[in-house]
């Protein structure tokens, strides 16, 4: 058996004449957490809609869960879970409905119990009588994590999942996403905040022009930048300086 949740070859994509993905390859072990960074454009929406079989490629070899994404695509979509840009929650249920409808439209035994169980795993058991529309922007993105993974996906995409979120609440949602993980499940993450990549991610993708610049861990990655020298004290270059660099040496 593979340890990989997703594995990616050469993966090509045009909209209509124009390439936006241009031979991407890339890997994801299971259990981990990997973020595909990348400017605007890049292209990070468009593989996450390939791999979550919204979108077809033109071109490569996607397995996902072990399992061919372009003859098999009914059998990965029962193995993953997405939640997206937009927080898909209905605001006249409570939390609680909400979760209840979900577990219905996925045909999970034992409704009552696993609703209970998500409503604590999310610290939401008090809210969870009250209407969404009384939540607050971090309560809401809970429940779209809980409602996102119930039923136990083995690999969830995250697209920019703490989006208009402030420090504290951003700071609670990693937190639950480490749990997500000791859970066992794998999580592909895009981000826009390069801390959040640095503090999360067991391993970071960079997209540019079409094609990935480079896969690693965060150590890995620092190797490519020379640690700077900050009078007699050693400073460790961020994620966000060997991303422009990346990206910068690639235009130049
Ligand atoms: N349906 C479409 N038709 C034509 N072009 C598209 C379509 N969807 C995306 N594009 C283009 O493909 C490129 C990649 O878009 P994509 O949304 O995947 O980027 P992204 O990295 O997710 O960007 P962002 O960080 O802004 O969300 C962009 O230039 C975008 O304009």
């Amino acid at each position: 058996m593979s340890n990989l949740a997703v594995s990616v070859r050469e993966l090509e994509k045009s909209y209509k004449n124009v390439p936006v993905l241009k031979g991407v390859n890339f890997e994801v072990k299971k259990g981990s957490v990997f973020a595909l960074l990348g400017s605007n454009g890049a292209g990070k929406t468009t593989i996450i809609k390939i791999l979550t079989t919204l979108l077809q490629a033109d071109r490569g070899v996607i397995e996902v869960c072990g399992t061919n994404l372009q003859t098999n695509p009914g059998q990965v979509r029962e193995k993953i879970s997405l939640t997206g840009q937009n927080v898909a929650v209905d605001d006249i249920l409570t939390g609680r409905e909400n979760l209840d409808l979900v577990a219905k439209l996925r045909h999970l035994p034992d409704r009552k119990k696993v609703v209970e169980e998500s409503l604590r795993r999310f610290d939401l058991q008090e809210a969870g009588d009250r209407a969404l529309a009384t939540y607050s922007g971090g309560m809401k993105r809970r429940l779209d994590l809980a409602m996102t993974v119930l039923g136990s996906p083995e690999l969830v995409f995250l697209d920019e999942p703490s989006v208009g979120l402030d420090p504290e609440v951003r700071l609670a949602l990693w937190d639950v996403i480490r749990g997500m993980v000791k859970a066992g499940i794998t999580v592909f993450l895009t981000t826009q905040y390069l801390e959040e990549a640095e503090q999360l991610a067991d391993s970071i993708a960079i997209l540019h022009e079409g094609k990935i610049l480079v896969q690693g861990t965060m150590d890995e990655l620092k190797a490519i930048l020379p640690p700077k020298k900050v009078e007699y004290v050693e400073k460790q270059p961020t994620l966000e300086e060997i991303f422009l660099t990346v990206t910068a040496k690639k235009g130049e």
